[in-house]
């Protein structure tokens, strides 16, 4: 299937480079440059589909933005790079379906133009929930400017809607629009169970309010919600203020996924092992459901190290890891530091359980050579008691112990008397 391409409409040369500049060194997809409409013409008619369209008005041999319209006929999602452009041009009937608008008027406005590309090029995957008691014709038109913008949209009537779905999905915004027609109560329970769930960095939501219920929304934001736009919004300003609080919370996962992982491997760190681990381990011992500990160390790593070096070194843990997270993916798996790892599960039969580790011992000790170029073991110690996660680790770190003190490449298990 042909990839979809970013076009870029500009009679001006210079610019239209430093678009295409900007635009490479931030996204792998194709871009093809026109400079006249009869460009666009032939571009288009060869079939290639155009993911998002960036297209200056006035074109030599399009003086009335007739490539504009073009565009838009063709139902490609289009912004318009203009150097003439106002509010009143905005509400001409022809630029309501443009899906945005960027003022060529200082340099910033190319790394402006090429984000909001590339945000219209990550919005298909980005899900909007919409709290519409009313369905009003504004709400409609909310709706029509986000599908506009590419987002997935999903509109609800009821609080308890959202509730309900909340239990298995999570948007990345939710909308609440003119919530005076929610019954006080019901509107902020709701508010306050989606922050009891998720805080404000990890699921914003935005409330979109008439001027006159300024002290609703003013309310709802101290209950949780993050920004308030009133209803005589212009599009470009709801468009910049929900990317900003959705960027806002993609970067804060982003940040909250790397400080859980290591760099390395890529594994759970061993401050989130622990975090997590806690909370399992309450959650077991309270249901009275058996676990397991399994600490993994690989053998004489500092010879592999002294013999092969450092990038050797670091390949082969990154091998042993992937290797322990394919036998062990349902359970929590992390790099405690070093050639050493720790995994923390449920456990549903000892025999299983063994046959695993065991599973893992033989394909290191058997196909090391072939993926890393070295052969390389492992010594596993396993545990399944523990009067806490920190004595269940010790506990299998004495069963590890065991097993290094008895030849290594093998697992060793404890006795539940120590
Ligand atoms: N390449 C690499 N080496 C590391 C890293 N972290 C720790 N090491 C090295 O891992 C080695 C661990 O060696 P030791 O603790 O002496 O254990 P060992 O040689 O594996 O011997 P046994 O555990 O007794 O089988 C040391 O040489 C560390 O420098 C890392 O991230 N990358």
């Amino acid at each position: 299937m042909t990839q979809p391409t970013f076009l870029i409409v500009d009679d001006q040369k210079s610019i239209a480079n430093l678009l295409k500049q900007e635009l490479k060194a931030r996204s792998s997809l194709p871009i093809k440059i026109c400079h006249t409409l009869s460009e666009v013409h032939s571009f288009l008619e060869s079939g290639a589909p155009v993911e998002v369209a960036l297209c200056d008005l006035n074109l030599p041999d399009a003086p009335k933005g007739e490539v504009l319209k073009l565009l838009l006929k063709e139902h490609i999602t289009t912004v318009v790079f203009s150097a003439s452009f106002n509010e009143k041009k905005r509400n001409d009937h022809i630029y309501r379906k443009v899906a945005d608008f960027v003022l060529k008027d200082n340099p910033a406005a190319i790394n402006y133009a090429v984000d909001t590309m590339l945000n219209l090029h990550k919005n298909p995957r980005r899900q909007i929930w919409l709290l519409s008691t009313n369905q009003s014709r504004f709400s409609q038109r909310l709706i029509n400017m986000l599908y506009l913008q590419r987002y997935q949209v999903t509109s609800f009537e009821q609080p308890s809607r959202i509730r309900k779905h909340l239990k298995t999905q999570k948007p990345d915004m939710i909308l609440l629009e003119d919530s005076s027609h929610i019954d006080p109560n019901e509107l902020f329970n709701l508010i306050n169970d989606i922050r009891q769930q998720y805080n404000s960095n990890q699921l914003p939501m935005m409330a979109c309010e008439p001027v006159e219920h300024i002290e609703l929304a003013l309310k709802m934001m101290k209950y949780g919600v993050n920004d308030f736009f009133n209803t005589s919004f212009t599009p470009e300003e709801f468009y910049v203020r929900l990317k900003q609080n959705i960027e806002l919370s993609e970067s804060y996962r982003e940040i909250e996924y790397i400080s859980r992982r290591d760099s390395l491997t890529n594994l759970f760190n061993r401050r989130h092992f622990f975090e997590r681990g806690e909370t399992l381990f309450k959650q077991w011992k309270t249901a009275q459901k058996p676990f397991f500990t399994l600490m993994i160390d690989i053998d004489h790593f500092k010879k592999v190290n002294d013999t092969y070096g450092h990038q050797k070194g670091d390949e082969v843990i990154v091998y042993v890891a992937q290797s322990l997270q394919t036998h062990f993916s349902y359970n929590l798996v992390a790099r405690f530091g070093g050639e050493e790892f720790c995994v923390f599960g449920e456990l549903n039969s000892h025999d299983e359980l063994a046959g695993n580790c065991e599973a893992l011992r033989q394909q290191i000790e058997t196909e090391s050579k072939a993926s890393v170029g070295l052969p390389v073991t492992i010594s596993l110690g396993l545990c399944t008691h523990g009067n806490s996660l920190e004595h269940a680790i010790m506990q299998a770190d004495n069963a590890l112990y065991t097993a290094k003190e008895t030849g290594r490449n093998r697992l060793s298990k404890c006795s539940k008397t120590k």
